[in-house]
C-alpha cells in the first residue's frame, strides 16, 4: 500500500480530555488527517508499520492542537503601535479608519503575511479574519499553508446607497467565490461589521443573503457600553434581541468580544448556539469591559478566543489571550475559581474550531492534522507539575518548536518554511511606513 505518513515522535499529547500522555502523532500527509496516537502509533499501522516517511522530532515537548485565533484583522499588523491609549470608537474615527482608507491591496497582502508568520510562529494553525482586499488575505492564507474563515466587513454608515449595497454585495460575492479555495482550507463567511455600523434593512440583506449562500455571519457584538446603549435607546431592546429578530443568530453564527451581555442575552445566545469569541486583550487595551466569559460557558455557549487586529493587542500570540481569559475570567466573576487553565485551553483549541467551523481543535485519529509542539526546556517551564497550567499561564508563542496544519510541517525548528520570514517582515515594515506617511 503506498504511504505518505508523517511521525510526531518522542513527545507527550494533549488529549480531547486535556490529559496528557506519551504517545507518537502518526500523520497521513495525504489526506491531512491524524492516522493513530499512541506509544507504537507506527509499528501497530498497516501503512506505517515499516516506518513512517518523515519523522518530527517532538522529543521534550507537548503536542498540542494547533491553537486557533478566532477573531482578527490579520494585516493591521501594518497598524500595531499605530494609534494606542484610546476607547473603541475614538481609535477607530481618528486614527484606524482613516489610515485603513489609504490601504491599497499590496499592504493588505504584506500585512497578512506579517501576521500569519507570527501566527505560525506561535502556534497557530487557523484564524477567522474580517477585512478589506479579501483576495490578497486568501493568497496569502493560500501560500502560508494553515486555515483560516475569512470575509469582506461591511461598513454602511456614513456611505450613499449605492456605495453602502456594493459594500453589501462584495462581503456576499467574496463569501461565495473563495469558499472552498486553497485545497478547502479556506472557508468564508458574511460579515457585517457590527449591528451599529451596519444600517437595518442592509443587515437583514447580508443575513438572508448568507443563508442562500450557506456560509456562515461573522460580526462584532456588545463590545462596549457606546455601542448597547444607542441600541438600547433606538429600538427598545438589547443587542442580542435585534440580533436574533434580523436572523443573526444560528448555530453557524461566531460573534467577536460579547462583552456587554445580560443573562436574557447570554440566553439567546446559548439557545440560537451562537458562539462569541473572546478578545481579552482588546478589550483590556480599548478598556471596553471584561466579558462574562464564565457565565457565557456555564449557559452552554461556545467560547472561542481572538487576539482582535495587532493595532490593538498588538500582537497575535494567542498564548496571550489564553493567560488573559484565565485570568481576566477570574477577576470578572470576582472568582479565583471561574476559567480554569483546562477551560482556557479548550477556548483555544476546540472552542476556535467549533466556532469557526473549521476542523482541527483535537488530537485524536480521524482529526485534522492540525498541531504544534511546544518545547518544555525553558526555565519558565520548570518544574513541570501541570502542563495543562502550563499552557494556559506560562508558555509563549516563542516556545512553539514546530507547526503542522493539514498534514504539512509550516514551521520546523522555529524556521517558517512556507514563507520567507524576513523577507515578509521587511516588505512589511516598508509598506507601514509608506502607508502612514499617506495617511498623516
Ligand atoms: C470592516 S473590516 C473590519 C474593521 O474592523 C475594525 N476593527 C478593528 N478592531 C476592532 C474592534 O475591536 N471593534 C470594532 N472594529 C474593529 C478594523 O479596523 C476594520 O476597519
Ligand atoms: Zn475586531
Amino acid at each position: 500500500m503506498a504511504s505518505n505518513t508523517l511521525l510526531v515522535a518522542g513527545g507527550r499529547v494533549l488529549t480531547p480530555a486535556f490529559d496528557v500522555v506519551d504517545a507518537d502523532v502518526l500523520i497521513d500527509r495525504e489526506t491531512g488527517t491524524i492516522r493513530a496516537v499512541g506509544a507504537d502509533a507506527a509499528a501497530d499501522d498497516p501503512v506505517a508499520g515499516d516506518g513512517p516517511d518523515a519523522t518530527l522530532d517532538a522529543s521534550g515537548g507537548l503536542v498540542i492542537p494547533g491553537l486557533v485565533n478566532a477573531h482578527t484583522h490579520v494585516a493591521m499588523t501594518l497598524l500595531r503601535g499605530y494609534a494606542d491609549d484610546k476607547p473603541l470608537d475614538a481609535w477607530l474615527q481618528e486614527d484606524i479608519w482613516p489610515a485603513e482608507a489609504e490601504l491599497t491591496a499590496a499592504d493588505v497582502r504584506a500585512g497578512a503575511e506579517l501576521g500569519i508568520v507570527e501566527m505560525i510562529r506561535s502556534g497557530t494553525t487557523a484564524f477567522g479574519d474580517m477585512y478589506f482586499h479579501v483576495p490578497e488575505i486568501v493568497e496569502a492564507v493560500e501560500a502560508a499553508g494553515l486555515r483560516a474563515r475569512v470575509g469582506h466587513g461591511v461598513v454602511t454608515v456614513g456611505k450613499d446607497e449605492p456605495e453602502a449595497r456594493a459594500d453589501v454585495r462584495e462581503s456576499i460575492d467574496v463569501a461565495r467565490e473563495y469558499d472552498g479555495a486553497a485545497d478547502g482550507r479556506v472557508r468564508t463567511a458574511v460579515m457585517p461589521h457590527s449591528l451599529t455600523t451596519v444600517e437595518d434593512s442592509l443587515l437583514r440583506e447580508a443575513v438572508e443573503s448568507a443563508r442562500d449562500a450557506g456560509v456562515p455571519i461573522h460580526a462584532h457584538a456588545n463590545e462596549t457600553r457606546d455601542e448597547v446603549d444607542p441600541i438600547v435607546e433606538e429600538r427598545g431592546e438589547r443587542p442580542m434581541e435585534y440580533a436574533a429578530d434580523v436572523g443573526l443568530l444560528a448555530e453557524s453564527t461566531f460573534l467577536a468580544h460579547g462583552v456587554h451581555v445580560d443573562e436574557r442575552e447570554i440566553d439567546l445566545l446559548a439557545a440560537h448556539d451562537t458562539a462569541v469569541v473572546h478578545c481579552p486583550a482588546s478589550n483590556m487595551k480599548l478598556a471596553s469591559g471584561i466579558a462574562p466569559v464564565q457565565q457565557l460557558a456555564d449557559a452552554g455557549v461556545t467560547v472561542a478566543l481572538g487576539t482582535d487586529g495587532a493595532a490593538s493587542n498588538n500582537d497575535l500570540d494567542l498564548f496571550d489571550e489564553l493567560r488573559d481569559a484565565a485570568m481576566l475570567g477570574k477577576l470578572g466573576a470576582d472568582d479565583a475559581a471561574a476559567v480554569p487553565a483546562a477551560e482556557a485551553v479548550r477556548m483555544a483549541t476546540q472552542g476556535g474550531a467549533t466556532a469557526l467551523s473549521l476542523p482541527g481543535g483535537r488530537i485524536e485519529a480521524g482529526a485534522a492534522a492540525d498541531l504544534a509542539v511546544v518545547d518544555l526546556d525553558a526555565p519558565h517551564l520548570a518544574p513541570a507539575h501541570d502542563l495543562v497550567s502550563h499552557l494556559a499561564y506560562a508558555v509563549r508563542g516563542s516556545d512553539v518548536r514546530h507547526t503542522v496544519c493539514d498534514g504539512r510541517v509550516l514551521m520546523r525548528d522555529r524556521e517558517v518554511l512556507t514563507l520567507d520570514a524576513e523577507r515578509v517582515v521587511e516588505t512589511a515594515r516598508k509598506r507601514a511606513v509608506d502607508l502612514v506617511a499617506r495617511a498623516e
